[in-house]
């Protein structure tokens, strides 16, 4: 049944300003767009902001943690329900995330968001427990080589190393995500079968991870790919517990993510003012913009709890500290850097 929405998402010419504003109120109606046919859209999506983690961990330049603890405060004022905050890491490997026990000291934690961090192994999980992290998330791959580059294992030997962080885990309550990385292609080894992604997101959520986060890292989806591929873990793992996590390298990200949601997934990944990187995929870009996500999901008649012109700011913010253009095309069309 195809669910009547309100609009909450209109545009305006301000022509004072000579500027596109975004306003929030129309009273008017629309239905959830069944885009394709046969395919009704979640009334609600849950974004994942992962910006102050993957936005950053490929900064060349440190940022300062200052600067770090305010982007996190302000994108946890924009409503987001989820911010990635950092990474226990070596920072031997990902210097610019050696500051995480500070930032998770610093933030503001405010009610009913999750601050969850990255933890590759018991060692990054007991480190993140002292810091006080009250979520985590366990990353692999969906194949050898990039596994092998990004956390020096196979992809056998990180599920092993995930179990143990597991086991601890669930003895402190916390709740744990999982990444599968590579699920579309690999810059090592190409393109990525399928079966080889729903398997690892499988053992995944087999070993308790509340979500599995389908991580396109080097952004070669297409929706052709995407949906092959979705489907293919569909089989494997309930719908209701996938999430994507899209990079715009080739500009097909939003495309990808309204297949994920007609497939019924209601959760997305996605990055503040576009901004990442992995830094073992040489050549990718940085994740969909959270800004771009959110017009598009509101302007579809789904909800997301955020507020777009909060998060612009935030947006704003760490582009000007970076000294950076954004990546939103939002940002960009409304002049917010
Ligand atoms: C996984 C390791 C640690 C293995 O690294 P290793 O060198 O194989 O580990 P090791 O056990 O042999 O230890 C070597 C040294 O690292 C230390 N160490 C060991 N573990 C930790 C830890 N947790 N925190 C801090 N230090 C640690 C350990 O204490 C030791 O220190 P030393 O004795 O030489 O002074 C390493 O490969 C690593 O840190 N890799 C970084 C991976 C990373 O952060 N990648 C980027 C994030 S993944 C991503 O972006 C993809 C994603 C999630 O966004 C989804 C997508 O886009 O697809």
């Amino acid at each position: 049944m195809a669910a009547v929405m309100r609009l909450v998402n209109r545009s305006t010419l301000n022509p004072a300003m000579g500027q596109h504003c975004l306003a929030f109120s129309s009273a008017a109606k629309i239905k959830t767009a069944a885009v394709r046919p046969g395919h009704v859209l979640p009334e609600k999506v849950k974004i994942v902001e992962v910006g102050p983690r993957d936005g950053l961990q490929n900064e060349k330049t440190i940022v300062p943690t200052d600067t770090k603890i305010h982007l996190i405060n302000m994108l946890s004022e924009s409503g987001l329900p989820v911010i990635e905050a950092t990474s226990f890491v070596s920072p031997k490997w990902v210097p610019q995330m050696a500051d995480q026990v500070e930032v998770m000291k610093g933030i503001c934690r405010k009610s009913g968001v999750t601050y969850p961090v990255l933890t590759p192994n018991l060692k990054g999980f007991q480190s993140a427990m002292k810091a006080g992290a009250s979520e985590v998330a366990i990353f692999g791959a969906a194949s050898e080589l990039f596994s092998k580059k990004n956390i020096n294992c196979s992809v056998d030997e990180s599920l092993q190393r995930f179990d143990e962080v597991m086991k601890a885990a669930k003895e402190a309550g916390v709740p744990v995500r999982g990444y599968v990385s590579c699920v579309v292609g690999c810059p090592y080894e190409g393109k990525v079968a399928p079966e080889k992604v729903a398997h690892v997101a499988k053992r995944l959520y087999s070993m308790g991870c509340y979500e599995i986060s389908l991580g396109d890292t080097i952004g070669v989806g297409t929706p052709g790919s995407m949906s092959e591929m979705l489907e293919a873990v569909s089989r494997e793992v309930p719908v209701s517990a996938l999430a994507v996590h899209c990079h715009d390298t080739y500009g097909q990200a939003l495309a990808n993510i309204l297949v994920a949601l007609q497939m019924g997934i209601s959760v997305v990944d996605s990055s503040v003012a576009g901004l990442g990187g992995c830094p073992y995929a040489q050549g990718a870009s940085g994740n969909v913009a959270t800004e771009d996500v959110v017009y598009m999901l509101h302007g579809l008649g789904i909800q997301t709890g955020v507020d777009l012109p909060k998060l612009m700011d935030a947006g704003a913010f760490i582009c000007r500290t970076l000294n950076r253009k954004t990546n939103s095309k939002v940002a960009q069309a409304t002049c917010k850097l």
